[in-house]
């Protein structure tokens, strides 16, 4: 089977409807990934990226998709061979902080929905041009935020993103009230110190905190 980018289009807008947040989670310890993956759910938060930075990270994403309501990706996703590991560990999305055509090939051949990222118009118009309307705009505060954002939906409305990068509660609410914006990524929804120490209470609670807003 072969997803086209209108499919993938569809499926990432889907998963970026569920909840105003997504978690990018950077996980130094698989013991963690279960607790972490309930706590964040059980705060309202059910898709959960899992950046591919740690050598655990292959192990955390097939743990947590066994988590009841979860639905996992893999973040930092940035070769055909990233697609093939995410794919085999249970992943169900893909995220990258730019697109290359190698990646996109590999995603659309697996059946993995991946939202690519772009930071200028150009990068944007070539994803268009591919059929990709879902996007990741990275990194988001340090290429001018929510005004770069907005300004970027004037000439192209039919795009939608997912920016992340420099993102907490104070400056999400700028970035969600845009009309080109579906939900925002961050990973202050799990701050390391919490995740170390098994404050799992706490990370709900950021998380129900991200769920409203
Ligand atoms: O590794 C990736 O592909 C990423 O997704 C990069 C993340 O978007 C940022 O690391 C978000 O991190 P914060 O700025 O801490 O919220």
């Amino acid at each position: 089977m072969t997803m086209t980018p209108q499919d993938i289009g569809k499926a990432t807008e889907a998963l970026c409807r569920k909840a105003p947040v997504i978690p990018v989670l950077v996980i130094e310890d698989a013991a963690h990934a279960v607790p972490l993956a309930q706590a964040l759910v059980a705060g309202g938060l059910p898709v959960l990226e899992v950046t591919l930075r740690t050598p655990v990270a292959l192990e955390a994403i097939a743990a947590m998709s066994q988590v009841a309501g979860g639905i996992v990706g893999a973040g930092t996703v940035l070769t055909p061979d990233d697609v093939t590991a995410a794919r085999a560990a249970g992943a169900q999305f893909a995220v990258s902080p730019g697109a290359t055509d190698r990646l996109l090939d590999a995603c659309e051949a697996a059946d993995l929905p991946i939202l690519p990222g772009a930071a200028t118009a150009t990068e944007a118009m070539r994803l268009l041009e591919r059929g990709y309307d879902t996007l990741k705009f990275f990194p988001a505060s340090a290429i001018g935020g929510a005004p770069a954002l907005r300004a970027l939906g004037g000439p192209l409305p039919q795009l939608r993103f997912c920016p992340t990068g420099g993102i907490d509660t104070v400056n999400a609410p700028d970035y969600l009230s845009l009309p080109n914006v579906l939900c925002v990524g961050g990973s202050w929804v799990a701050p390391r110190k919490l995740v170390e120490n098994g404050e799992w209470a706490a990370i709900t609670g950021l998380a129900r905190q991200a769920a409203a807003l």
